[in-house]
């Protein structure tokens, strides 16, 4: 028997726990952000660093923190960075099990104190998926009559056991901008790490997948056509929030975005999806 159950941090922070038969997971109301998923008999599929406390106002340091509605820097000097929504608390909307297969939805409405940074009247909604699979979907609707675009990520951290024996496949043929500079072909299918990685990867393919000494990892994307690869190798993990100077070493981002050129630009009334699907390769 499954069970879905809505539980508090000793921090405060309100979570829903799913165990099911087929998966374990944690969804925080804060970001709505999954920091855990596990299927069962198989090793856990999201990276969280032992270092961070799950205060309140923070985003999360592992996971799947959404990036919405910009990616990176702001514009407007004094925004935060990645977005408001990682930090905001989200409605839990509903929560349905289907044949072992819980799906648990969560909207954003954007707060007074959100206004001057998103004037716009639009609903977001986030529906994660969870089986022995996880997938996590995104969508936007602009309810303006006036053309609304933003940039987004859902961004997925990956658990490696070692980053000098962790590669990802299915870059060939892209593009990517690199610390400002670019764009650089891909030619290699194939990318290794060994030194701080920040790469916006564009004309990507929808599937890439990350080889770890744990078993290869199964990443897509659905309505993206770019993604970010992030390690940030050692110096910068000295100066990173609620991250070990060693986490650089266990894990690795592999984020669905739609960022750059493939911005979305919402018609008054319309409605975008950005999904990601991950899973152990069997
Ligand atoms: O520390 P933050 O705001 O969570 O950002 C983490 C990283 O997020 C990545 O997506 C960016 O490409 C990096 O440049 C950034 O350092």
């Amino acid at each position: 028997m499954g069970s879905v159950t809505t539980k508090t941090h000793v921090n405060g922070l309100k979570f829903v726990e799913i165990n099911t038969d087929l998966c374990f997971a944690t969804i925080y109301l804060q970001g709505a952000q999954i920091d855990q998923f596990q299927p069962k008999g198989q090793q856990p599929l999201l990276w969280v660093s032992s270092a961070d406390d799950y205060q309140p106002g923070n985003g999360i340091r592992g996971g799947i923190p959404i990036c919405w509605p910009w990616f990176g820097q702001s514009q407007v000097e004094g925004f935060p960075q990645h977005g408001f929504a990682r930090t905001t608390t989200w409605d839990l909307v509903s929560v349905k099990m289907v044949n072992q297969v819980a799906f648990v939805t969560m909207e954003l409405n954007v707060k007074p104190e959100h206004r001057n940074f998103w004037p716009h009247e639009t609903k977001l909604q986030v529906v994660f998926e969870l089986g022995s699979k996880l997938k996590v979907s995104l969508t936007n609707t602009n309810l303006t009559d006036y053309p609304v675009s933003l940039t987004q990520a859902l961004h997925t951290y990956f658990p490696t056991s070692d980053i000098h024996n962790t590669y990802v496949s299915g870059l060939a043929e892209s593009q990517y901008i690199e610390f400002a500079k670019g764009p650089y072909a891909q030619n290699d299918d194939l990318v290794e790490f060994t030194r701080e990685t920040d790469r916006v990867y564009t004309n990507l393919g929808a599937a890439q997948v990350i080889t770890t000494p744990e078993g290869c990892i199964v990443v897509e994307r659905e309505n993206s056509q770019s993604a970010v690869l992030w390690n940030p190798w050692i110096d910068k993990s000295q100066r990173l929030s609620r991250f070990n100077d060693n986490d650089y070493l266990s894990m690795l981002c592999l984020e669905a975005t739609n960022v750059l050129e493939d911005q979305v630009t919402l018609a008054a009334g319309a409605s975008h999806t950005l999904t990601t699907t991950i899973y152990w390769q069997t």
